[in-house]
């Protein structure tokens, strides 16, 4: 009896210990009437405070402060009350049976849910080590399992090793870290692990709460004899009898002044209910869930265009456990690498970086130029089209399905851009762009280029061309605000740049492995492994192990809504009179009726243009030629392809619109096989332009040359000759027998006067736009290599590429035929682009 009242004096005692932390249930308590202590009265309104006394669900900081959970009931004389003991934040619990007992069993799953409900979603993680009987005790717990909350317990020496060493790491770290929302570790023994892995459990429990680590202990300390146990620091130890338990002192809040515990005996709460189990399962997966899920507008600023690209750019890029993680165009990650195996999630990848960044920075202070070298549609949303006229105001070009030829257009006109920031920075005196006072500096610009390894198959000139282009661009971009970011499948195997990888490579510290992309990391770094679509490790070490950050992305694809709203409003947003980006689309043919050059042409604007498609280059700009009086001024297309006779039309057509009605004849010779409707068609629409035009065959194209060679001096009938004649042959080798025949009088051939109109025709406005199916026959038909300037405007066709290289004189010539383009060459002005004929679909007129 004596006894028991000495346990309840303690037990009201603690009580009322806790009841001074607890503020609100302080304040609750002082508002009461007070209550003689030991009264009936008194027992009754502590049985209440139970409930209290625990924290609201999810709002308990168990890393940094003890959380209160109740053990059970104990007895007095005078009624029972509720046993609360402290738990985490830096306190352990040991119960001297182990979980063979079902009490222990009991015992543990109630701690462990109460820990996990007193906590937020996501603050508390328990891992459970059952040797002695298989993870037994944990098997009612297995919903918190498959929620997230509960690992999977360790039950062998080898498990149990490994779990530990994680824990150990897990405090260390935590430690290091400092962090008040710190994951709580909660290392759940169900029956003693073997002495060694106990004392390191046992160390555990004196590493402090910064250690972050809860341990719960059963078969503590073992029964039975041998060596003595590890002591225990701040743990709470139990000792179970028969019924009742009995409650040691808890740390730093003892019930006895003897260490002799809590003088009441204690009846165990029992498990608890499947439902409770369930609803807190439940709740903990549906967070954890949410946690999980970063979602497009993780990604945006609170208020866009109000950030300074001076020192660099920043964009978050999604999330790295809850934090979010932060990615930067400056001094220390001028440039980016990023891999990715096909489908990994690099297109949503950069679009989120993209984005990130256009809703942060003006177009004043960032733009972009973005360079897709595969088939799809990464980058189409940033183009005007059809279905939707906006754009991105930060996109200075696009190309969509590029040729190599833009890609390294784009670099060049990168280069040019350096030309440009170094001249200003030397004006200013500074020597990188931050340095330049605001109102000086110009735009930072990131260069996107996706599966840029195209730009380098080949090893040929332009391949090398794409290398140097590259390795200055890189080394000297830093310092310019010129930003590249590299995304490909793979770097390994880019043959051009076999030694000169590392002095490249070398310029990306900000490495980028999504799933399948770890050859952008150090060959020894393998945290790329295991990715998933949506993650990705993010170094900026250049690769190197140990600088990894693995962070979750959100899927863009996804959003498709918000995005298309975030790029509305950023339009709505954009300068007055800011022009829309440049735009390549590689697998477009361009029209010549939809051709802006097109359309502007007429009469008397200088030497009439020849214009006969677009140059592959960052403007777009028109490909064509000038046929001004110098000898040689006509136009050549050579190759089989059926496109040839397009060509010839487009060229006719516009230099048609450069003439008033009566000015120019066309002369039209179709005598390559299928050329006939082409050119009945084209006919008619000069004709409806009222210009002259005259149908010729072969024996008469062998007269009007024979005619044409000779200096004009009047029509048939006295009559003035228009001023420029345009003599159009589709398929001049298939005059070669008539032109080959000299005339019996004069002994001149069709061959002489074809040379002498090639060589003096511009002189008197006349010139020839004809198409060799061959190489050699034009050759021929010129009259030697020393004759290959009498013509000089070419549009090769499907030609070699080496034919080509030889017949033009030129080395190295990096120039593969293939469907829609045309290599340009203008023999006077040195000129050789790669370009997109027009095609024609009649309403050119
Ligand atoms: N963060 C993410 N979360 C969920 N799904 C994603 C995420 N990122 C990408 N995906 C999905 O993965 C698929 C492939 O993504 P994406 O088109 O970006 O791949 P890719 O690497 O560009 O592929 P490819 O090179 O073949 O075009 C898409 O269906 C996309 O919705």
């Amino acid at each position: 009896m004596g006894r028991l009242a000495t346990a309840y004096g303690q037990a009201v005692a603690l009580h009322r210990q806790a009841l001074r932390r607890w503020e609100a249930v302080r304040a609750a308590l002082a508002a009461a009437a007070p209550v003689a202590p030991g009264s009936p009265e008194l027992v009754a309104r502590l049985a209440g405070l139970g409930a209290t006394l625990a924290p609201a669900p999810g709002t308990a900081r168990p890393t940094t402060t003890p959380v209160p959970v109740r053990l059970g009931e104990a007895s007095t004389f005078d009624g029972g009350f509720p046993v609360l003991v402290p738990l985490a934040g830096g306190t352990h619990l040991a119960v001297d049976a182990d979980a063979r007992d079902p009490r222990v069993g009991e015992l543990l799953r109630a701690m462990v849910t109460q820990l996990l409900a007193a906590a937020p979603a996501g603050a508390v993680r328990v891992a459970g080590i059952d040797p002695a009987a298989f993870g037994a005790a944990f098997l009612p717990l297995r919903p918190l399992l498959d929620a997230g909350a509960l690992a999977p317990t360790a039950t062998t020496a080898a498990e149990v090793a490994a779990l530990l060493d994680e824990a150990e790491r897990h405090a260390r770290a935590a430690q290091h870290a400092a962090r008040d929302d710190q994951e709580l570790l909660v290392l759940v023994a169900a029956s003693a692990p073997p002495p060694r892995e106990l004392a390191r459990l046992a160390a555990l429990t004196h590493a402090g709460p910064a250690a972050a680590v809860c341990v719960l202990l059963a078969g503590y300390p073992a029964a039975g004899p041998g060596e003595s146990p590890p002591p225990l620091g701040a743990t709470t130890q139990l000792r179970l009898g028969e019924r009742y338990a009995l409650v040691g002192d808890p740390p730093g809040q003892p019930y006895s002044g003897d260490g002799s515990g809590l003088a009441a005996p204690v009846v165990l709460d029992g498990d608890p209910s499947h439902a409770t189990i369930s609803a807190l399962a439940q709740r903990l997966a549906a967070a954890a869930r949410r946690a999980a899920t970063v979602t497009f507008s993780d990604l945006l600023p609170p208020a866009r265009w109000t950030e300074s690209g001076g020192a660099g750019l920043r964009t978050v890029l999604g999330r790295s456990d809850r934090a979010p993680v932060t990615v930067a165009f400056d001094d220390a990650t001028p440039h980016w690498l990023v891999g990715g195996r096909t489908g990994a999630g690099k297109t949503v990848f950069l679009l989120d970086v993209l984005y990130g960044l256009a809703a942060r920075y003006a177009p004043s202070e960032v733009q972009l130029l973005l360079l897709d070298f595969k088939e799809g549609v990464s980058f189409t949303e940033f183009v005007p089209t059809e279905r939707d006229p906006s754009w991105l105001p930060h996109a200075r070009a696009v190309g969509i399905e590029s040729d190599r030829e833009y890609g390294v257009a784009v670099l060049r006109e990168l280069r040019a851009e350096l030309g440009r920031r170094a001249d200003l920075l030397k004006r200013h005196g500074v020597t990188k762009l931050a340095d330049l006072p605001p109102n000086a500096r110009p735009p930072r610009v990131v260069t996107v280029v996706d599966e840029f390894h195209v730009l380098f198959a080949g090893n040929d000139a332009l391949a090398r061309q794409a290398v140097d282009l590259l390795e200055e661009l890189a080394r000297k971009g830093r310092s310019y605000g010129l930003h590249l970011v590299l995304a490909s499948q793979s770097i390994t195997g880019v043959e051009a740049l076999y030694g000169r990888a590392e002095a490249i490579f070398g310029q990306f510290p900000l490495r980028v492995a999504l799933p399948g992309g770890g050859a952008v990391l150090d060959p020894l770094n393998d945290a790329a492994r295991a990715l998933t679509v949506g993650t990705a490790v993010v170094n900026t070490a250049g690769g190197v192990a140990g600088a990894d950050t693995l962070v979750r992305f959100p899927d863009a694809h996804a959003a498709t809504g918000d995005l298309a709203a975030l790029r509305h409003e950023l339009f709505a947003a954009r300068p007055p009179g800011s022009p829309p980006p440049a735009v390549f689309r590689g697998y477009e043919t361009p029209r010549l009726a939809d051709d802006p050059t097109w359309a502007a042409l007429r009469p008397g604007d200088g030497p009439p243009l020849a214009l006969v498609g677009r140059t592959v280059d960052v403007a777009g700009s028109p490909a064509g030629f000038r046929l001004d009086a110098t000898p040689g001024r006509h136009l050549g297309v050579v190759g089989t392809a059926p496109v040839a006779a397009e060509v010839l039309r487009s060229a006719a057509l516009g230099l048609a619109r450069q003439h008033a009605p009566g000015t120019a004849r066309f002369l039209l010779a179709p005598l390559a096989t299928g050329t006939t409707d082409l050119a009945d068609d084209l006919a008619m629409t000069l004709a409806a332009a009222r210009h002259p035009v005259r149908r010729l065959d072969a024996a008469e194209l062998r007269d009007q040359l024979a005619e044409l060679s000779t200096p004009p001096s009047g029509g048939a009938a006295g009559a003035p000759l228009p001023a420029r004649t345009y003599l159009v042959v589709f398929g001049v080798d298939a005059a070669a027998g008539v032109l080959a025949a000299a005339d019996p009088q004069t002994f001149r051939s069709g061959h002489d006067d074809l040379r002498a109109v090639l060589r003096q025709g511009p002189a008197h406005g006349v010139h020839l736009l004809g198409w060799w199916r061959g190489l050699r026959r034009l050759g021929e038909d010129l009259g030697g290599s020393q004759h290959r300037d009498d013509l000089a405007c070419l549009v090769a066709l499907n030609v070699p590429g080496p034919d080509l290289g030889l017949y033009l004189g030129v080395h190295d010539l990096a120039y593969t035929p293939r469907d829609g383009r045309a290599l340009l060459v203008d023999r006077h002005d040195q000129r050789t682009a790669l370009m997109v004929p027009f095609v024609g679909d009649g309403d050119d007129r």
